[in-house]
Formats: C-alpha cells, structure tokens, sequence
C-alpha cells in the first residue's frame, strides 16, 4: 500500500509496524528555510562520497558533509569520515530538532543532491557506531522530494513528501525492520540538502 500523507501530525505514527517514524511538516517559516538552504550550502565542506564496494570504487554525484560534537570516526559503505566540529547553523539546527523531538543528538550527516536525478537507493542506518535503535532525526530544506520505507519482510512500502523546512524523525526498531530511500526523479530540477541528527555511541 502507499500512503501519501497529506494531513500532518506529528504525534501520528505512519509505519503500520515494527518501528516508529513521526513527521512534523516545516518546523522553521519559510524565510528561515530558505536563509538555512543558503547558508549550508555556503559554510559546510562539502564533498563527493567515496563509496568501495564490490570491489569497485565510485565517487558518488551527491556531496556529502559530517559534523560533530566531537571528531567522530563514522565508516560506511567501507569509507571512514572524521567530523569537523559544529558550525553556527549546525548548533542552532540540532537545539531545534533535539527540542522538537525530545532527544539529543551528537552528530549530523548532510548529503547535498544537486537535482532529482540525484537519491539514494534502499537502506538503513545501523552503522556499528550508531547506538542502537537511537532516534534519527532529518531536516530538509529546498526541493521537496518523495521519501519511502519498505518493511524487510513483508515488503510493504510507506511515502511521504518531505517540504522545505522540514522534520522527520525514525525512532525505535524502525532500522532493524524497514528500509528507507530517497527515488531519484527526473521531474524535480532543484537541488536539496538533507540533514540527519545521529547518536554515535560514546
Ligand atoms: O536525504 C534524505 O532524505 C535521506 C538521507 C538518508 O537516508 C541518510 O543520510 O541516511
Ligand atoms: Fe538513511
């Protein structure tokens, strides 16, 4: 089944089972957004994702940056990044989110997509550095671009949009039973940043 939610409440959990995920719709006004989109786009070292596997080596169209309270060691993928420390905008994103969705958090990926025709194929973050079942938190800001789960079993799919301005968060045992993705899309032009708060275990 797909379900489009166009009515937003972020106490609703839009998995059916096995995990929670909560969608908040904009949490920042539209000038904010836009004045967010600008500047992360400016101040975050952006850079392309080095990807090994099967053996190959690929450099990834999409940009990517990682943050931290501390200069954590995230591998991926078999890539291993150090973060740099918070910026400004950094800090003040994660004070929202962490209010918004009553969590904290000690680290940020940022994955930078120039257009629609740029996404990111089925996953989930279990990284072996990641606490387990910790809540993940993602803000978006410019393009709004289509998200979806699908359930590693019973291969059941769940969409939403996800706006400018935007909070998702995925929490308890949603990793360990459902996949997520971002579709590519030749339809949408504009490019998109994507944020997500990660407790990297201490
Ligand atoms: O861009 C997005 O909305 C999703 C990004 C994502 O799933 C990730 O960084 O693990
Ligand atoms: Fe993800």
């Amino acid at each position: 089944m797909d379900l489009f939610t166009n009515q937003i409440d972020p106490n609703q959990n839009i998995l059916p089972n096995d995990g929670t995920v909560n969608y908040f719709g904009p949490i920042v006004e539209l000038e904010k957004a836009d004045f967010y989109f600008e500047r992360l786009l400016n101040t975050i070292s952006w850079e392309h994702d080095e990807i090994h596997m099967f053996g190959k080596h690929i450099t990834t169209k999409r940009k990517v940056g990682w943050y931290g309270e501390e200069p954590f060691e995230y591998t991926y993928s078999n890539t291993t990044k150090k973060a740099l420390f918070w910026t400004p905008e950094l800090m003040e994103l994660k004070n929202l989110t962490e209010s918004r969705t009553n969590e904290t958090y000690n680290s940020c990926l940022l994955n930078l997509y120039h257009s629609g025709e740029e996404g990111m194929g089925w996953h989930t973050d279990d990284e072996r550095e990641l606490k387990p079942n910790g809540a993940i938190a993602s803000l978006s800001f410019g393009a709004e671009r289509k998200f979806a789960f699908k359930h590693k079993t019973t291969k059941e799919k769940v969409e939403l949009w996800l706006d400018h301005g935007s909070l998702l968060v995925m929490k308890g045992e949603t990793q360990t039973h459902w996949l997520h993705r971002l579709p590519p899309t030749k339809k949408i032009g504009a490019p998109r940043i994507n944020l997500t708060f990660r407790t990297i275990k201490l």
